[in-house]
């Protein structure tokens, strides 16, 4: 592998989030079929701290000074013996098919505290110095019950600025010019042509390849789609109506002209299928005035998009920034769009929001 800047961060950021999102994807089929119900627990609690677990062992394997921001603490596992040893079996299966690979990552965790241990590593506080990971497990807990639409969220930042995104989209299909509907990739867990890992590196593009089982398959460049004219775009936002307003979402369609109606999807697999050129906006806009977006929501999906030919800012134009700690406090909601047509859409989210 050739090593230029951040090329170790990326290998090893790829295989952690294949690695944990395999893990999900069998918390999903063993919920599925009635095998985890006597865990006493739901699935999105066994399959977050297990793909915690893996991604931040890997990380420390291979980063060990690096600090970390994760979405879960494993102060409920501590106290729950019966979810502690479901989690804690699963963990030990999760291996990739890959030897060399599963040795990269640094192997097996030791022991069952090892694991709650290596799960509270994620409690930085985030902020503007020095190299600060941000892990989201499962991102778009619904999407992952129904089993649609949810990533494995992981991203790099350096005194502030996002270095490195890697998302695990299960359930997106591989090919990265189908088009994108309300359903895609739906009930498609065990399907052929399904399972995506999305990447950038800042300053080197983004990228698409199959979730596979084993090594990294081939990559392909990923690039947004060009608008010629706005009023044909599709845009993407929340299924939860609580975590973006959709009565905004369509002052603003029409305020642009835009007759087809939105595509809805929960998690960063929106921000992925915008930079594939699947859609062409993503649109996040701020429901309650006291809610602050979290840095492991934004992360990776920001710097997928802005590689892929796009720009992300918040609702006023600005553009995130994580150097404020585990929030975005400092931004309200998120537009992400193709460069050249950013400036328009955000011109029309003001005009719509504005006027409330
Ligand atoms: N009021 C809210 N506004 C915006 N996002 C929210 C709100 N409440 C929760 N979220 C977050 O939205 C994310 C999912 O987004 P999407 O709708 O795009 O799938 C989750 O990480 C969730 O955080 P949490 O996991 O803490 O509930
Ligand atoms: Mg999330």
């Amino acid at each position: 592998m050739a090593s230029t800047e951040y090329s170790k961060e990326l290998h090893i950021a790829l295989l952690a989030v294949q690695r944990a999102t395999l893990l999900t994807k069998s918390v999903f089929h063993s919920h599925a079929k009635g095998t985890l119900d006597k865990a006493d627990a739901s699935p999105v609690t066994i399959g977050d701290f297990g793909a915690q677990a893996l991604i931040i062992s890997a990380l420390q394997h291979n980063f060990p000074d690096d600090e970390i921001v994760a979405e879960e603490e494993a102060k409920d596992l501590r106290e729950n013996s019966k979810v502690r040893q479901t989690v804690w079996d699963l963990v030990q299966n999760s291996k990739l098919s890959d030897d060399a690979a599963e040795k990269e990552l640094g192997g097996a965790i030791a022991s069952v505290d090892s694991m709650l241990d290596i799960i509270d590593k994620g409690d930085s506080k985030g902020g503007s110095k020095g190299r600060i990971w941000a892990i989201d497990p499962i991102d778009g807990t619904k999407g992952f019950l129904r089993g649609g639409q949810y990533a494995v969220c992981l991203g790099l930042m350096v005194d502030g600025d996002v270095k490195v995104g890697v998302l695990g989209c299960p359930n997106l299909p591989v090919d990265d010019s189908q088009p994108l509907t309300e359903d895609i990739g739906a009930d498609a867990t065990d399907a052929e042509g399904k399972g995506v890992l999305f990447s950038a590196v800042q300053g080197k593009g983004a990228a698409s390849r199959p979730l596979g089982k084993g090594s990294l398959a081939n990559e392909s460049t990923i690039g947004m789609k060009p608008i010629s004219n706005i009023s044909d775009a599709t845009f993407c936002e929340s299924v939860e109506a609580g975590h973006s307003s959709q009565s905004d979402s369509v002052a603003i369609a029409n305020k642009l002209g835009i007759t087809k109606p939105s595509v809805r999807m929960d998690s960063q697999a929106k921000y992925a299928s915008i930079a594939r050129g699947a859609g062409d906006l993503y649109l996040r806009l701020p429901v309650r005035k006291d809610y602050v977006e979290k840095i492991w929501d934004h992360a990776a999906g920001d710097l997928i998009v802005r590689e892929a030919g796009g720009q992300v800012t918040d609702t006023e134009g600005k553009r995130l920034d994580f150097s404020h700690g585990r929030t975005l406090k400092e931004n309200k909601g998120v537009i992400a769009a193709p460069k050249d047509v950013h400036q328009h859409v955000i011109e029309a989210v003001m005009s719509v929001l504005g006027s409330k």
